[in-house]
């Protein structure tokens, strides 16, 4: 979650200080086995009884649960909505409880942040006592398994080009979870599945053939030796699924430059991970390895690339999965039948331009109204006076005709000065042409800013000449709000000036 520069709403504010509060709405109504107790039977008196719960702060807390959308009530009768069905019963095929229990556990290390920042990373990481380390081990094991059932499903959907034969190697493969989802695509491949030796034994991977468990410490250049003596050249797929964010970026350099040799001289190394600008949601996952880890980090996308160029691995591409997470597949030789999105790397790209949000759409959710136009003509200064304005600007029915021959968007925000705004569109629309967008086309915001003022009879900077998005008669409050992006008239002095842009890509 991520807060706007132009957001000042104090609504916004207690939402951000009281996100943890649905949480502990789930927690504790996992805890006290309040879904199972309205998967079985919803009456309000039979749940409150047999959750132990009293009155009448039981029947308070079951419509605390249906305030925010965990559980739905008809008069005296409770029942599970879409979202508690399908992951927070103990039996459904995609119970993610385990994650909400170890959750507990990552709770208590972000409480201690503030003591990793003064003291260092790392200070918080004490070796646990056995039988306590045995059952943190247990409970993130757990943890981790029901999350892969989700994401290694996104993963192999995306990755939908791989041969009919191979071996995969999986790298840091905790239970297995990613190997057995592989393979139940994949069923001619071979698997090695090498993680910590007490992690193997956690595996559950007895009832796969395919599968050779191997444990290796890939910190250990003795057992990464042994590892690659084994298996060179053989892997097919060289999968490291959330394991290289655990180190640092000379740690991941030496792992890489260890286990390169695993790879065949056709096959992929896949890194499949949470990246630092990938989205909202994998950049917060840095204080998640502050807290966490003795010297893990997230990593930038194209940092990944470069880590992998300098392991060989020079060809890459990036996919972005449905639930946040994504993946670098890269090569020694140029990747065949590997289609990765450009639409994200172009968002990349806008925000190190300096824009300051780039949000994808479809173009057929671009609407063109006539009251925009009006607006234009009635109200607005510069009505025929620029030569991008209306009524010299593209006319609303071709704008919508031009919108049919698209399929994807970009709407780019920035902030003053305008001049600057309107360069750097200029320039994301030049990055994806040369990226081999041929049909990439900018609208701008606001009036153009070439001239002081448009000389006869002719515009002077035709080459940079782009009407704005409001010219042509595209509701840009309702495209915005659409993205997520919140466009309030300016009305106080400090209230947050943001332009609005857009980049028709494909
Ligand atoms: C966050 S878990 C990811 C598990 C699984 N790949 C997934 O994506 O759900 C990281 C895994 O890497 C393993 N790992 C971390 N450091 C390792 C090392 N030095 N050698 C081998 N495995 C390691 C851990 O034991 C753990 O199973």
């Amino acid at each position: 979650m991520k807060i706007a520069p132009s957001e000042n709403s104090y609504l916004k504010f207690s939402q951000v200080v009281a996100g943890y509060r649905v949480f502990q709405l789930v927690r504790h109504a996992v805890r006290l086995g309040v879904f199972e107790a309205v998967g079985s039977d919803g009456n309000a008196a039979g749940i409150i009884k047999r959750t132990g719960m009293k009155e009448p702060e039981g029947k308070r807390f079951l419509d605390l649960l249906t305030a925010a959308g965990l559980l739905e009530r008809y008069a005296d009768h409770y029942y599970l909505s879409q979202f508690s069905r399908k992951f927070l019963l103990k039996d459904a095929p995609l119970s993610q409880l385990d994650v909400v229990n170890f959750e507990e556990v990552v709770m208590a290390k972000w409480a201690a942040l503030d003591t990793v920042l003064v003291e260092g990373q790392g200070a918080r990481q004490a070796e646990l006592p056995e039988a306590e380390y045995r059952e943190r081990l247990r409970l993130f094991q757990g943890a981790m398994h029901q999350a892969a059932v989700v994401r290694a499903d996104e993963l192999w959907t995306a990755l939908d080009f791989l041969p009919e034969h191979g071996t995969i190697i999986d790298v840091g493969s905790g239970d297995g979870t990613y190997l057995k989802a592989f393979l139940e695509r994949h069923p001619n491949w071979d698997a090695v599945a090498c993680d910590l030796a007490d992690v193997l034994t956690l595996s559950a991977l007895e009832g796969y053939p395919a599968v050779t468990t191997r444990p290796c410490n890939i910190l250990d250049a003795e057992e990464s030796a042994q590892l690659c003596a084994a298996w060179r050249g053989q892997a097919s797929v060289l999968l490291f699924s959330n394991v290289l964010h655990c180190y640092n970026a000379a740690e991941t350099a030496d792992i890489l430059g260890r286990l390169k040799d695993l790879v065949a001289s056709d096959g992929l190394v896949v890194v499949h991970d949470f990246f630092s600008d990938a989205n909202d949601f994998s950049a917060l996952y840095d204080g998640h390895m502050l807290a966490n880890t003795y010297s893990g980090r997230t990593y930038g996308i194209d940092e990944t690339k470069r880590l992998l160029d300098g392991a060989g691995f020079c060809h890459a591409s990036e996919y972005h999965l449905p639930s946040a997470s994504s993946v670098v597949v890269a090569s020694a030789r140029p990747l065949v039948g590997a289609v990765s999105d450009p639409l994200p790397l172009l968002q990349r790209e806008a925000l190190a331009l300096g824009l300051i949000d780039a949000k994808p759409l479809p173009a057929d959710s671009i609407r063109v109204e006539p009251w925009v136009k009006a607006k234009c003509r009635y109200g607005c200064g510069l009505y025929g006076r620029k030569w991008s304005c209306p009524p010299h600007s593209m006319d609303a029915g071709e704008f919508a005709e031009l919108l049919t021959s698209y399929r994807r968007a970009l709407l780019v925000v920035g902030q003053p000065p305008l001049r600057d705004f309107q360069e750097r569109l200029l320039e994301l629309e030049k990055r994806a042409f040369l990226q081999g967008m041929k049909k990439a086309l900018v609208f701008s915001g606001g009036p153009c800013v070439w001239c002081e003022s448009c000389p006869e009879p002719r515009c002077a900077f035709p080459e940079k000449r782009r009407p704005s998005l409001e010219s042509c008669g595209c509701d840009v409050f309702e495209l915005a709000a659409s993205c997520g992006i919140n466009l309030r008239p300016v009305k106080e002095k400090d209230d947050f000036v943001q332009y609005v842009g857009m980049l028709l890509v494909d």
